[in-house]
């Protein structure tokens, strides 16, 4: 066989044939869960839990076609082979178009039973491959150049792009939606490494569950663990790790994290062979990692293993230069991939946009951009459209405002920020406003202007 660890769902009401299939199956080395209903063999499965189903046709309550209807529902990628009595080969013809592999007719050759199992469980494989490789493209397709005028950006790019065909890992730094990932396929697109670029984010795990999905685990492991399964390092294996929100890996994993780092050595949960695999890491935080290492919920060994090469995000409130740049890049490529015109924006759209303090970072102006191009139909993006808390950013929008009612220190504030967002540097900005820069430095923090 193969596929000696290939675990089969076995549906059948027939009590002999469950058992003498189920005994085949053993033979050449398969796990199977047999069940006489269909309906209790759905309640068991679970996407990834079966690498093939092997289903009888006529049953009840639940005949096969429902069986495959909701093995489709619920475990897509689980090839189904549907099992058919001589002489109806009709309906198993009917159970292929909706879906199923491949049928079996009875009664069938025990070496006919393992060519079909084997043939079903790698084409399970090649799908589960293919959907991972299509996930990878559109990973990558998303991808495109860093855009940026802010110096201290540039240097932190120059920086990762002269370590990037080392194998030193790179911790990149900064509020959400800044452009980490971005930074991470950076790095990985000058690494020359062949491999993929794979992605994990530590903080959308369970963290019991971190564990194996960085290092995989075997059958057995824990309760769900139905399969072998390879981790993220193993998927990785010649290409780059991108591990994000790396503070929230648990204690006891940051030991097993810091090992392969420094060896390339990790096990599967539930097994102790040894395993390598040849991984660049570029971790991510959007927290605090010495406030982490201060309050001992991040090992400090790890900590220097991973910080070796920083590259700090600056957020996109203390870029006001960006602000507009990245409005007119972002919105040419949202308009050219939906067959859209190129749009323009008017004076006080771009002041809506410079005036506002993105908390969620270019992810937001993203979709602001993307929204406003909607909205626009090919005309001149105004302020009506984007969203309310863009639009009240800035005093000069759509909604005249009464300038008579507003206090000296709004004037102030709102005449700093559009000054900001036109000037390169806060020196330049300084410069036309005509006070220090010390006295800028206090003016942003008084109106929290970054
Ligand atoms: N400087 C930039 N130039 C062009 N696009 C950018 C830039 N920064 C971010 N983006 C885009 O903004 C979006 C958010 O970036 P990304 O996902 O890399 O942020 P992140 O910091 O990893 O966010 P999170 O911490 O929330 O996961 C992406 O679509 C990315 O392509």
């Amino acid at each position: 066989m193969t596929a000696p660890s290939a675990t089969v769902l076995l549906v059948d009401d027939e009590p002999h044939v469950r058992a003498a299939t189920r005994a085949a199956l053993h033979s050449f080395g398969c796990a199977v869960e047999a069940f006489a209903r269909g309906d209790d063999a759905l309640d068991a499965v679970a996407p990834g839990r079966f690498d093939v189903a092997l289903v009888d046709l006529r049953m009840a309550p639940l005949d096969g076609m429902a069986v495959l209807d909701g093995l489709q529902e619920r475990a897509p990628e689980t090839p189904v082979v549907i099992v058919t009595a001589h002489g109806t080969v009709e309906a198993a013809v009917e159970a292929v178009r909706a879906g199923a592999f491949h049928f079996l007719q009875k009664p069938y050759e025990v070496d006919a039973l393992r060519v079909m199992v084997e043939r079903a469980v790698e084409h399970g494989r090649l799908r589960s491959q293919l959907r991972a490789l299509r996930a990878e493209l559109g990973r990558q397709r998303q991808a495109g150049p860093i855009v940026t005028q802010d110096s201290g950006l540039v240097d932190a790019l120059a920086l990762a792009a002269d370590v990037a065909e080392s194998a030193l890992p790179v911790l990149v730094t900064g509020e959400s939606g800044t452009g980490k990932e971005l930074v991470a396929q950076f790095v990985h697109e000058r690494s020359g490494r062949r491999g993929p670029l794979v992605a994990v984010n530590c903080a959308a795990l369970p963290a019991e569950l971190v564990e194996s999905e960085l290092f995989g685990h075997v059958r057995g492991a824990f309760t769900g663990a139905q399969a072998d399964r390879a981790g993220r390092f193993e998927r990785a294996d010649g290409g780059t790790l991108f591990l994000d929100e790396v503070a929230d890996v648990p204690a006891p994993v940051q030991v097993k994290l810091l090992r392969v780092l420094q060896s390339g050595e990790y096990e599967r949960v539930g097994d102790a062979t040894p395993r390598r695999a040849d991984v660049r890491v570029v971790a991510a935080t959007n927290r605090d990692l010495e406030a982490a290492l201060r309050e001992g919920t991040f090992r400090e060994d790890l900590y220097y293993r991973i910080a070796g090469v920083r590259v700090r995000l600056p957020p996109l409130r203390d870029r006001p230069g960006d602000v507009v740049l990245l409005a007119e890049h972002l919105g040419a490529r949202y308009a050219e991939a939906a067959g859209r015109p190129v749009p323009s924006w008017s004076d006080a759209a771009l002041a809506a946009l410079a005036a506002y303090r993105w908390p969620g970072n270019v992810r937001e102006l993203q979709n602001a951009v993307e929204r406003a191009v909607v909205l626009a139909k090919g005309g001149p993006v105004e302020p009506r459209h984007f969203p309310e808390e863009v639009r009240e950013a800035e005093g000069s929008t759509d909604r005249p405002t009464d300038d008579a009612a507003l206090s000296l220190e709004e004037i102030e504030r709102r005449h700093i920020v559009r000054v900001l967002a036109r000037s390169k540097d806060y020196e330049e900005a300084a410069r036309v406003l005509g006070i220090d820069k010390a006295t800028l430095w206090r003016k942003r923090k008084r109106y929290g202007l970054g």
